[in-house]
């Protein structure tokens, strides 16, 4: 939405400044000139408008989660929420991490490592640790984006493992931010608008990242196992506090309808959602405030084995109100 108010140039003090034609602006100047046959606020008949139009700064979305636990996945679907299909940068880096779509544009925290994987290797520290991280570029940048200027953003290239030149984003309408670190530096967290957390379990998250790593990645079961452990004190370090400021939580846990099931594909999620966030209505099931147990009945909707099992209800999470949505089970159709 657009805020315009038109002016006559006299009135303001302002120099006319000129904007370059891309993106989203604010405090966008637009001079216009009619002719009139009254002789006051103008030069030979002519009466010059400025109209400045406050434009709608991005909404800047942070999406935190490890490798493995979705972060692409749940994009896409986001993405295609907003409208129009996300896609790279055309004619850009073919390995560039960056999805655009006709409102959004998705780009990756990984182009911020300041150590490439030769650096990291030398130094003895993962991704996940901040020192292989430039907070100081992400928070200029992120910035620059909610105040309407185009960025040149590094590449890391998960090919090469190197800092590949730079790729030029332009200011979109929905700008996200997904990785390790996006609620981790505060000046970076304050510029969120909204902010989520994917916490994926240790038993999921190994049943995804195995199916995902041996079957498109190559790797073997013993490397992806070793990889995981070796993450995980950085993990539980540096990634899982942040979740205690995300405005929503997506926990991902296994069912507990199967006793003792080990495939991982029947799944248990939990939605948390914080209180009385700008422009966030947390979702609620039949009846805001109640708390709903519900098994279908499975003559009206087909669910396999173990059926689904719903609840909702007020929570509380790291101390704050939140409202708490449980989904249990599988639905095949
Ligand atoms: N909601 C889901 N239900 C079932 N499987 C999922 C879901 N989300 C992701 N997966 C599976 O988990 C694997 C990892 O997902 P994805 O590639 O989206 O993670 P990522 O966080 O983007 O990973 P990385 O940061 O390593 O690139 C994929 O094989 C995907 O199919
Ligand atoms: O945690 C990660 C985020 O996706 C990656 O492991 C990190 O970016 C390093 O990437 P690569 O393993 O390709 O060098």
């Amino acid at each position: 939405m657009a805020f315009c108010s038109p002016h006559s140039t006299t009135s303001l003090r302002s120099p006319c400044t000129t904007i370059p034609n891309s993106g989203f602006r604010q405090n966008q100047v637009i001079l216009f000139t009619t002719r009139s046959s009254r002789r006051s606020n103008t030069r030979h008949g002519a009466r010059t408008f400025q109209v400045s139009c406050a434009v709608e700064q991005p909404i800047v979305i942070g999406l935190a989660a490890d490798s493995g636990c979705g972060k692409s996945t749940f994009m896409r679907r986001l993405t295609s929420v907003f409208g129009g299909a996300a896609e790279p940068p055309k004619g850009g880096n073919p390995d560039s991490n960056t999805l655009i779509s006709d409102t959004t544009t998705v780009i990756c925290l990984d182009d911020y490592h300041s150590l490439d994987r030769t650096g990291r290797k030398e130094k003895g520290v993962t991704a996940l640790d901040p020192k292989a991280n430039d907070f100081d570029l992400m928070y200029e940048q992120v910035k620059a984006i909610k105040e309407g200027k185009a960025i040149e953003k590094p590449i890391y290239n998960h090919v090469t493992g190197l800092l590949d030149p730079a790729e030029l984003i332009q200011p979109p309408k929905i700008f996200v931010i997904e990785g390790l670190h996006p609620m981790y530096d505060e000046r970076v967290r304050e510029l969120l608008d909204f902010s989520i957390y994917l916490d994926i379990s240790n038993e999921v998250k190994f049943a995804w990242k195995i199916q995902r790593d041996m079957a498109e990645r190559g790797h073997s079961l013993e490397s992806i196992k070793a990889s995981i452990e070796a993450r995980k004190p950085d993990f539980d370090a540096f990634i899982d506090p942040q979740k205690q400021y995300a405005d929503a939580v997506i926990e991902v846990l296994p069912t507990q309808l199967i006793p003792d099931d080990n495939e991982g594909k029947v799944l248990r999620v939990k939605l948390i959602m914080k209180e009385g966030i700008k422009f966030f209505n947390p979702v609620y099931l039949f009846d805001e405030g109640s708390t709903i147990n519900w098994i279908p009945c499975g003559r009206k909707l087909t669910c396999s084995y173990p059926g689904i099992k719903f609840s909702y209800g007020p929570d509380t999470y790291f101390g704050q109100e939140y409202r708490c949505w449980r989904w249990m089970g599988n639905l095949t159709d």
